[in-house]
């Protein structure tokens, strides 16, 4: 493991306890609890929002209020069949499975690389580390793909990584376009901030069972760099929670639904009607739990702003522009801050 830090996996398999670096200390953010109520969030139906022009005003409705209270939603009817969504979950399953030797094939190259199979970067020696692994890939633009990173096992691992972005960045494209019609703007006005060369990034999460539950938290509190980010949970064990006016709940795992959770470059681009909320992950004493997630962010060296038709005097420009949003807010979410508050106006 980079860095001669202790894989949790492995932790978990030889019995040990977390060890104080892992262990999370009274926060601004509160300390783990691991039942708190259930986010009371709207299932949203995608086709249903797309079978008829003008969009049945229930479901418009339904999507206004998720966007601006919780920034999250579950999404049913959007196109993948349940068979598949359960393929990337085994798969998830089964690479993580692998002895960590074989892992280790796809590790980061470097203590700071964003891409590859590890732990979190560290940015402090202060840092609460997550109890947790990951599989973080680039999957677009496509010229900056990094195969030597992609598993070539399991089995069906590595079509999982071609066609199921493919299909996720098809609901991504249709969200931004419905948000953006919401919003009475032009159709294109998220869509063409993102670019051509928008990113497209996968990461694959895998929490092992802790001792210790109620001492770490799989994910620490953060909030997306993303535009927006689709998350397939696992659908047997329950881990995800959403924060809503310094209170945690928990997100339903609702059987084949993904939830929709929006990042702050659309909080940004949105001059702040589209929120990004505050989540984290907490682990269970007995069950690992995975779960995927694809998320889209703005072409690098192009500057984010909000759309300028949702500015005006009643609702003054909160953001600044900015560049290379991705690389801000990891530092921040590793360092226990939120992100989105450096870049306030
Ligand atoms: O594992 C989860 O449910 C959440 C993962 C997540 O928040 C992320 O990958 O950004
Ligand atoms: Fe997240």
């Amino acid at each position: 493991m980079a860095l001669g830090l202790k894989n949790v996996h492995k932790m978990f398999l030889q019995g040990s306890k977390p060890p104080p670096r892992y262990i999370v200390k009274e926060s601004k953010f509160g300390l783990v609890d691991r039942s708190p109520p259930l986010a009371p969030i709207p299932t949203i139906n995608l086709s249903l929002l797309l079978s008829s022009s003008p969009a049945p005003d229930e479901e418009l409705e339904k999507l206004r209020s998720a966007l601006d209270s919780w920034g999250c939603f579950l999404m049913t009817g959007h196109g993948i069949p349940p068979s598949y969504l359960k393929k990337v979950l085994n798969a998830t399953k089964e690479f993580f499975e692998l002895p960590i030797e074989q892992k280790e094939k796809y590790s980061r190259r470097s203590s700071n690389d964003g891409e590859g199979y590890g732990g979190d970067i560290i940015f402090s020696e202060k840092q609460v580390l997550d109890w947790s692994n990951r599989l973080a890939l680039k999957l677009l633009p496509e010229d900056q793909r990094r195969l030597e990173l992609w598993p070539e096992i399991p089995d069906g691992f590595r079509e999982i990584l071609h066609d199921y972005p493919v299909k996720i960045k098809g609901i991504l494209d249709l969200l931004f376009k419905i948000m953006a019609k919401l919003l009475k703007l032009e159709e294109d006005s998220f869509l063409n901030q993102f670019g051509e060369r928008a990113l497209l990034l996968a990461r694959f999460n895998f929490y092992p069972p802790c001792r210790n539950p109620n001492e770490v938290l799989g994910l620490k509190p953060h909030s997306d760099k993303s535009g927006v980010t689709i998350l397939l949970q696992d659908d047997e064990v329950e881990g995800l929670q959403i924060s809503k006016d310094h209170e945690w709940f928990k997100v339903p795992v609702v059987p084949h639904a993904l939830v929709v959770n929006i990042g702050d470059q659309m909080q940004i681009m949105s001059n702040g009607i589209i929120k990004s909320p505050v989540h984290r992950v907490v682990v269970n004493p007995e069950k690992l739990r995975v779960s995927v997630s694809i998320s889209n962010e703005a072409e690098q060296d192009k500057e984010i702003g909000p759309v300028p038709e949702l500015v005006d005097e009643k609702r003054p420009r909160l953001y600044r522009n900015v560049k290379n949003y991705g690389a801000i807010n990891l530092e921040c979410f590793q360092k226990g801050e939120v992100a989105i508050e450096t870049v306030r106006i």
